[in-house]
């Protein structure tokens, strides 16, 4: 076990480690595991792996006095087939490597495909309609804002977690929904069965139920074929480990036999609300020699910093050392403080704080243009000797990441407000203004991206055209409004596009493509050879209507946003009537209602999530971001990664101390995953107590404090701070962790001098941070 805290080398001892036992110990490399906890981590690490595992077979094989079968191995090694992952992909993978051939394949569902079933088959519908009143009431502290949902997709949101907690915490269901539960109890874990049980009848798994799936198995010890042969298990980033995964890496390690080494920093523990449990890590020596009878070496630690310089790491130090009542939720005996390896860079830590989006906007733009496009960025006082410039070899816009709570460019409605602008959105235009564009695909809700809304538009056009008398397939069907109001809006965006007549692509015009499908839906003459076939994916339909929206192929975010409608059309193969195909009713007596209700399916299990938006946008779709783009990223996926320049948003768009954003930057109740732990303890006795010995608004505070510590230290050579000005305000009333607020109320910011008898400065200026 090696805890350590930020940059001190932990991923970069697992890869090494790798090496080691695949050049030294001549350990095959589809024997070695390595996981960690996003698909971007993970791919960092193959990457680290094959570069350097390449080089060093490069110099070894040079070598003269190697002799001919060390040379063998080495020209035969395959560095690529170590099997590395997030543990969801490789239980992924594990499992379809493992099907006898009398079962059937098991499909895994993306988290909208969970959650239009649990809608659907678990009932919840129904359930919420007959029991508003309950369900709403119980529902509400687990909702985004607190406030108690009014629809079922609302309500929907509010349960996933829930039902997915049941089978990572190991929950006793049977407890939580006895007879002598609140009604809602019994509510819920009745809809949780009913999910549950359509997806055994019908062989699909959600993450959590891939994964109890591989834990039973090995349990049974029947290995999956991918992992039976494992030597040595490497996990990163275990102090986000949550306990059915512990599980897992326990029970494969019984199985097997296999060596296991873990590296991880209780103070990056993230992400809780996915049932992330850092007393599992704390307590890991112990737990390991309760499951495995074996006392693991550690913890070890590291103590210097090789990524960020001696300013940056003084800096992420002090803030996570700033409030005593985050320190006993850290591991105990504390690990040593990291400590800078590079001498002093003279770069201090930056802010810029203005009084609105717009204006910070506008100057960030300005100081990235100088610094990437211009002659570098100086001081205008001086205090700093250094011109801030990119890399004189290959340095590019992608250099820089800004990192925040949340990527989102638009503030969700609130009480029928329309949604307003947020810094994201106005720093997308100010980079546009000056020539530069940004990456940040998740930014922007699929349904309200233009080229999605002419793409869907000409499919439902295609698929659904207007009868007779006018109206749509969709226009009769039961689905929410809020989805018919946008199906609507596309439509008259697609409609648009038609009536634009744009030029026609392989000599095949953009009317004559969705005339064609219109053809196949009405069951009409068969003019094309190709529908010889009875029934088409909706699929083959997106993509015969793609090249008229050049976007989807010509722009990163555009190509993103194809692979999210995709995904969402492919995964309906898995879970929808008629799998997500269209059927011809070739004979209009007998297939007339299969053509139909297929149509309806698509509508229902494709499009109107899109409308409602469920669809997430994955921001690990895309493999790498482009160079030349500032890249906006949320903190949680910005863990275990590290750039020259980092700019996090410490409340760019905090101009008041709204209530509602309180839990962003100073929560004054317990955050919705808080709730969910605690509404779930009493009946979750492994885990329950562990959790609940910290109150929930302590955790939530926690929570906050290791986010913003991740984003501090993801920076190499320079960090700077993004915010409104009101938060540095002398008598600013918005509280931010992000600024040095203690949870006592108390400032860091601000502590620092007395003015007793002088005049306090109308703002507050702390020294380790330099403003421009
Ligand atoms: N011994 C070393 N000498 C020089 N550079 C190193 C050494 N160890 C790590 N580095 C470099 O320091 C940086 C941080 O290393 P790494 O990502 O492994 O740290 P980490 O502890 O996993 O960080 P985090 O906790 O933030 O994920 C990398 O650029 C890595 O190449």
């Amino acid at each position: 076990m090696i805890v350590a805290g930020p940059g001190s080398g932990k991923t970069t001892v697992l890869v090494l480690r790798a090496l080691r036992h695949m050049l030294v110990d001549r350990i095959a490399p589809e024997r070695i595991v390595i996981t960690t906890f996003t698909k971007k981590a993970a791919r960092e690490i193959r990457s680290r792996l094959i570069e350097w595992g390449e080089a060093i077979v490069d110099q070894a094989t040079a070598m003269q006095h190697l002799d001919a079968a060390d040379q063998a191995i080495l020209r035969h090694l395959d560095v690529n087939r170590v099997v590395t992952g997030t543990l969801d992909s490789i239980c992924q993978e594990a499992l379809g490597s493992d099907r006898h051939a009398d079962e059937p394949p098991l499909v895994t569902l993306e988290a909208f495909a969970a959650n239009v079933i649990l809608q659907r088959r678990g009932r919840l519908g129904q359930v919420f309609t007959a029991n508003q009143a309950e369900m709403a009431d119980f529902l509400a502290p687990f909702t985004f804002d607190g406030t108690p949902p009014s629809t079922v997709g609302e309500a929907s949101r509010a349960l996933v977690p829930i039902v997915e907690r049941f089978i990572q915490d190991r929950v006793n269901v049977d407890a939580f929904g006895a007879a002598s539960q609140p009604y809602a109890h019994q509510l819920i874990a009745g809809i949780a069965a009913d999910y549950r049980r359509y997806l055994r009848e019908n062989n699909l798994l959600d993450f959590s139920s891939l994964e109890e799936a591989i834990l039973n198995r090995l349990q049974a010890r029947r290995v999956p074929t991918l992992l039976a042969d494992t030597a040595v298990v490497l996990v990163d980033e275990y102090q986000d480990t949550n306990a059915l995964q512990e599980a897992i890496y326990f029970e494969l390690v019984l199985a097997t036999g296999a060596s296991f080494t873990v590296v991880g920093d209780d103070d990056q523990s993230l992400y809780r609300f996915r049932g992330a449990t850092i007393e599992l890590f704390r307590a890991f020596v112990e737990r390991c020699q309760n499951r495995l009878g074996i006392a693991p070496q550690g913890p070890l630690y590291l103590v210097e910093n090789y990524r960020s310089t001696p300013e940056i790491v003084d800096f992420f130090n002090a803030f996570v050392r700033e409030d005593p009542n985050f320190a006993p939720a850290r591991i105990q005996p504390p690990k040593p403080v990291i400590r800078a390896n590079a001498a002093a860079s003279q770069m201090p830590v930056l802010a810029m704080f203005r009084p609105d989006a717009p204006t910070l906007a506008n100057d960030l733009t300005g100081f990235l243009s100088d610094v990437f496009r211009g002659g570098g960025y100086r001081d205008p006082n001086g205090r700093y000797p250094d011109l801030l410039r990119r890399a004189a070899e290959g340095g590019d816009l992608g250099d820089a990441v800004l990192l925040g709570f949340s990527v989102l460019e638009m503030q969700r409605p609130f009480r029928g407000n329309p949604p307003k602008p947020r810094f994201a959105h106005h720093l997308r235009n100010a980079l546009m203004g000056s020539g530069m564009s940004m990456f940040n695909p998740r930014g922007r809700s699929l349904r309200d991206i233009e080229q999605v809304e002419q793409l869907l538009g000409l499919a439902i056009l295609a698929i659904d055209p207007p009868s007779r008398h006018g109206g749509h397939l969709f226009d009769l069907m039961t689905i929410t409004n809020e989805a018919k109001f946008f199906m609507h809006r596309w439509v008259a965006a697609g409609r648009a596009l038609l009536a634009a007549a744009p030029a026609p692509i392989y000599g095949r015009t953009l009317q004559q493509e969705v005339g064609e499908w219109n053809r196949f839906v009405l069951g009409g003459p068969n003019p094309n050879p190709k529908w010889s076939s009875r029934d088409w994916p909706f699929l083959d339909v997106l993509y015969g209507l793609v090249p008229w929206v050049p976007h989807f192929e010509e722009d990163p975010e555009g190509q993103v946003y194809l692979e999210a409608i995709s995904r969402a059309a492919g995964q309906a193969a898995g879970f929808s009537a008629y799998s997500g195909k269209i059927v011809r009713p070739v004979d209009p007596i007998a297939d007339e209602d299969h053509g139909r209700r297929s149509i309806l399916a698509i509508l229902r299990d494709v499009i109107a999530p899109i409308a409602e938006n469920v669809i997430d946008v994955d921001e690990e779709i895309m493999p790498s971001v482009p160079r030349d783009r500032l890249n906006v990223m949320t903190i949680h996926q910005a863990k275990g990664l590290e750039y020259p320049l980092v700019i996090v948003d410490v409340g760019a768009d905090f101009t008041m101390d709204a209530p509602k954003n309180r839990f962003r930057r100073f929560p004054d109740a317990p955050s919705a995953t808080a709730q969910i732990e605690d509404a779930l303890a009493p009946f979750t006795p492994e885990l329950g107590p562990l959790r609940t010995a910290r109150s929930g608004l302590d955790r939530s505070f926690e929570d906050l404090i290791r986010l913003f510590y991740v984003a501090f230290s993801r920076p190499q050579s320079v960090l700077m701070l993004v915010g409104c000005e009101k938060l540095r305000g002398w008598k600013s009333n918005i509280k931010h962790v992000a600024t040095g607020w203690r949870q006592d109320q108390s400032w860091a910011w601000k502590d620092q001098t007395s003015y007793v008898g002088r005049r306090a400065p109308p703002i507050v200026s702390p020294p380790s941070i330099h403003f421009i």
